[in-house]
């Protein structure tokens, strides 16, 4: 998607052809930096530390970083050390294990020094692929858009989403914004109610700021609005992504999607999940109980970061010394809580035999 007017990936191989460039989402919206991982260590602290985030860009990031870890030792011992570095990085997202398990896959039976070429090619291909796949799930969630559109026509179809899973936390296109980005280029009239997301404001810093430099509109707004929106009538529907979806269609995202499902229910708003394949989790059958839910530093609860009015960036303290806090980063939205599932394969029901029926073959994988 566009950044000032020209086309942007949230990650890429670099020109050298070996060392892989990311946007360093930590320091968006206040500075546009690019970084260059150059290690399997790199892009592990990079998917920890947040320099990339969003469940499809953290496979990604890992694919390339088992890359990395090939040119350094391609050996079988090489291998185990890369994926054991890699899958610690963070918990929730399954994306992470997808990346890693396809990169072993087709690592592990081939000859350690073709390993390096191999691995780049796998991870070039999983970062195409999550491109089309975001494709996809622009083309079947517009039909969900275009069908509000035409029941007020002239008006306005208002969504609000959650978190940032727009293009930052993918490839390219974004999960939940893809069919935003695609009705907003077909001419819909769209606007994009954006939750701030505390602790780490992930809708107030990325979304808004993707949004708006790709010419959206959009309003930020604090987490608690969305259940007074939607009373108002204010919301048509509700798109958000997740970072792992369980056998029974239960939806673990950004914490805080839980409330505005419950919000959504009580008022009739649709409240639509989109998601690449790779994120479904046929391992896990029942969501709430079965998904980890990281749990960050509680710095990201007591402190803020922003820009001061003479322009430089300060972090200010916002809760009483010696308060406790907590941070989880995720939580669960129970199956009977969500409309569809908006994926490559079409919008399914949040049901485990939906979700079969249209992957089989990731049921038979998780089956070996
Ligand atoms: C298409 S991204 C889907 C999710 O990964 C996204 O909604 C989300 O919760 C991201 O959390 P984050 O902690 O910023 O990695």
């Amino acid at each position: 998607m566009k950044v000032d007017g020209k086309h942007f990936r949230s990650i890429w191989r670099e020109r050298d052809g070996w060392s892989v460039g990311a946007i360093d989402q930590r320091r968006l919206p206040h500075e546009f930096v690019i970084a260059r991982l150059t290690s399997c260590e790199d892009a592990a602290v990079a998917i920890r530390d947040m320099l990339v985030r969003g469940a499809p860009l953290i496979g990604a990031t890992a694919a390339y970083g088992m890359a990395l870890a090939m040119r350094e030792d391609s050996s079988d011992a090489g291998l185990k050390r890369a994926y054991e570095t890699l899958i610690v990085a963070r918990p929730t997202a399954i994306n992470l294990k997808w990346a890693l398990d396809e990169m072993r896959a087709t690592l592990a039976p081939i000859d350690p020094l073709e390993r390096a070429e191999a691995a780049y090619a796998r991870a070039d291909e999983i970062v195409e692929q999550d491109v089309e796949i975001n494709r996809g799930i622009a083309a079947n969630g517009l039909q969900l858009i275009e069908a509000i559109a035409a029941k007020k026509p002239g008006e306005t179809v208002n969504v609000l989403t959650h978190c940032n899973a727009g293009w930052l936390a993918t490839v390219d296109w974004g999960t939940a914004t893809a069919p935003i980005y695609l009705a907003h280029e077909r001419g819909i009239k769209i606007h994009v109610w954006v939750d701030e997301t505390r602790p780490r404001n992930q809708g107030a810093s990325l979304t808004a700021w993707e949004l708006g430099h790709h010419g959206v509109p959009h309003t930020v707004i604090p987490d608690n609005t969305g259940g007074h929106l939607m009373q108002h009538r204010m919301v048509d529907l509700a798109i958000v992504g997740t970072d792992r979806v369980a056998a029974n269609g239960d939806v673990c995202n950004k914490i805080g999607t839980y409330l505005k499902a419950l919000a959504a229910h009580d008022n009739g708003v649709p409240f639509y999940v989109a998601l690449p394949s790779p994120t479904i989790d046929f391992a896990v059958n029942d969501g709430i109980k079965d998904i980890p839910i990281e749990q960050r530093s509680g710095v990201e609860v007591t402190d803020m970061t922003g820009r001061t009015a003479d322009g430089r960036l300060e972090t200010v303290r916002i809760v009483p010394e010696g308060s406790p806090v907590a941070n989880y980063a995720f939580d669960v939205t129970p199956a009977r809580l969500v409309t569809g599932l908006i994926t490559e394969r079409g919008v399914l029901k949040p049901d485990r035999a939906s979700l079969a029926a249209a992957f089989p073959e990731r049921i038979a994988a998780a089956a070996e």
